[in-house]
């Protein structure tokens, strides 16, 4: 467990970007810090493994304080993983892979092993191993940042915006096999973005933070989503969620998924309960607020042509095609299945 216990930042210029921060955050599982630009996630991440000392107060790791452990210890048992994965340019793959456990002292051909392990972790092909960082994708590198944070086989990994400067295609890949890896390897991710759907993706806890590293509302997605604790979290969230909530309707036998503004996201094929639920959708399941039935055909709303998917729905027995107002529905649609539902987490 990694305990924030009533921590303050404030650097040489008088900038007080934290401030009395308290939270504890889960062992072998992912917490998400979400804020906007400038709210204090970057200095909260840093203050755990030291990069950044603080002015008041005390991180414990499992009960010992951090700031009486070497620093350059603790960072090589801690993995880090940064935007722009912040790799060593002049090194391979497996080199940068590789550059903290020899720095650890650990043999190389076990640190060379190991790099070439973790890259099929981390699903990059073997044959990139002895590519420089500027000869592959940016989502490329990413995996290469995240191998080289898995390296040293830290109980904590800390990630800083990893999945800020790809594409959304590409951030989407890296997120789910952020999950799959999470499932397999169960560290204690603490997980920074300034992006809420990916904190609700990805966390099981999620911290909304304010300026000055201010806790606006810390729970779990379904918690927050449900709940926001403020106009702040409110706003924050979306205020489009409410258009994006998603309500089930019957049509013809089957039950459509309808959002706020009554466009057709997708179609379910079996029978589905009534009450708040998730729908899942890959690794993970979505958060996507209370979905009610509407059992009569008369509820159906926009089901005439004006809506962009309704044509479809009478001339074919197949699913129609998908527009996909909540970014990870598109699964929903493009099967005639019902996908995974569920209660909430
Ligand atoms: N070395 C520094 N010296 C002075 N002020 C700093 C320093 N580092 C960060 N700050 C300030 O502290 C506040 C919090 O910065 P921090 O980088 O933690 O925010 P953030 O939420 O991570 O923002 P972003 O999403 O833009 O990365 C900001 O006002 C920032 O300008």
């Amino acid at each position: 467990m990694i305990e924030f216990d009533g921590i303050s930042k404030r650097f040489p210029d008088g900038t007080l970007a934290v401030d009395n921060f308290s939270l504890r955050l889960p062992s072998r599982e992912i917490t998400v810090f979400v804020g906007s630009s400038g709210s204090g996630k970057t200095t909260l991440l840093r203050m755990i493994n030291r990069m950044v000392e603080p002015t008041s107060g005390r991180i414990l790791i499992d009960d010992e304080d951090v700031a009486s452990l070497n620093p350059v210890t603790l960072r090589r048992r801690i993995g880090y993983v940064m935007q722009n994965s912040g790799l060593l340019p002049h090194r391979t793959v497996l080199q940068n892979i590789a550059t903290v456990p020899l720095l650890n002292r650990v043999p190389k051909a076990e640190a060379v092993a190991r790099a070439h392990e973790l890259m099929e972790t981390v699903g990059l092909d073997s044959a990139l191993a002895k590519r420089y960082p500027a000869e592959l994708s940016g989502g490329q590198q990413q995996r290469v940042g995240v191998a080289r944070g898995l390296a040293v086989n830290p109980n904590i990994l800390l990630m800083d915006e990893p999945f800020g400067a790809v594409d959304p295609i590409v951030r989407r890949e890296l997120q789910e096999e952020l999950l799959r890896i999470q499932r397999e390897l169960a560290k204690t991710i603490v997980f920074v973005t300034h992006d809420i759907d990916e904190a609700f993706l990805l966390g099981d806890h999620v911290t909304i933070l304010s300026r000055g590293g201010h806790v606006a509302q810390h729970g779990s997605p379904d918690e927050i989503l449900s709940n926001p604790a403020s106009e702040f979290v409110a706003d924050f969230i979306g205020a489009d969620r409410g258009r994006r909530a998603l309500t089930l309707r019957q049509s013809e036998g089957r039950t459509l998924v309808v959002d706020g503004t009554g466009r057709i996201a997708g179609v379910l094929g079996a029978e589905t309960a009534t009450g708040p639920v998730s729908v899942g959708a890959g690794g993970r399941d979505e958060h996507l607020g209370e979905i009610t039935l509407g059992t009569e055909a008369a509820d159906l709303p926009d089901l005439d042509t004006s809506s962009p998917n309704s044509g479809e729905l009478g001339s074919s027995p197949e699913a129609p095609e998908v527009d996909t107002p909540s970014p990870n529905l598109g699964e929903l649609g493009s099967e005639n299945e019902a996908p995974g539902v569920d209660t909430p987490r």
